[in-house]
């Protein structure tokens, strides 16, 4: 298949979050394979379905950057309670204990190629169960969200393991995937 027309972009894709841990992630699973900058910018938890919400979120990034954005949301989905807290979860650990429940981590990421542009997304989910905390408590829920095939909790397993099972790895390897087809390019020339 003929690789499409190259769209020339003003400047490299911003990936934007307030999460520096995300970042991290973000930073070790993609390695050179998409060139993109990072911007610190705490954006609105806004209310909805995980899909709209990390939709909005990419087009508030792009207003503000003012340029092509990458954004993400996740989710932590109990099965028994059809889907919830989702996108909640950050107000629902601070107030629940956890119960073992089987779950699924969802991430999505929203790519904006400008302001005004619909964004496009990018879903990755990995199955699991919510168990009592094991493991460093430095990034969110990774001590209760034991992986389905795994005796570790994210938190417990290293890094390296997480990032290619992991709901955030499944959706970047589907944001590597679109950049590898839709032939990028920022103004100076540079691939992006
Ligand atoms: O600026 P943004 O990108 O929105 O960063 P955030 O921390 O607000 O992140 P979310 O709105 O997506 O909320 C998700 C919550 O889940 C946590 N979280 C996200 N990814 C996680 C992961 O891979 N493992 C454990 N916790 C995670 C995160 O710390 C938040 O409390
Ligand atoms: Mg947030």
């Amino acid at each position: 298949m003929a690789a499409a027309a190259a769209r020339v972009l003003p400047k490299a894709v911003t990936f934007v979050t307030g999460n520096a841990k995300k970042l991290e992630e973000v930073r070790a699973i993609l390695g050179s394979s998409i060139p993109f900058q990072s911007l610190k910018l705490d954006l609105p938890e806004l209310q909805g379905e995980p899909e709209d919400i990390s939709k909005e979120k990419a087009r508030m990034a792009a207003s503000q950057v003012n340029g092509p954005v990458l954004v993400e949301d996740t989710c932590l989905c109990f099965n028994a309670l059809k889907g919830l807290p989702g996108p909640y979860i950050k107000w629902f650990l601070e107030k629940t204990g956890h119960e073992d429940k089987s779950a699924f981590a969802m991430c999505i990421f929203s790519l904006a190629l400008g302001p005004g542009e619909e964004p496009i997304t990018f879903v990755g989910k990995t199955a699991g169960k919510i168990v009592p905390a094991r493991g460093p408590a430095d990034f969110g829920w990774d001590p209760v969200f034991q992986p389905d095939g795994f005796d570790q909790t994210y938190a417990e397993m290293p890094k390296s393991v997480k990032n290619q099972i992991s709901h955030r790895g499944k959706a970047l390897a589907l944001v590597k995937e679109h950049f590898a087809a839709a032939n990028y390019k920022v103004q100076n020339n540079e691939s992006a």
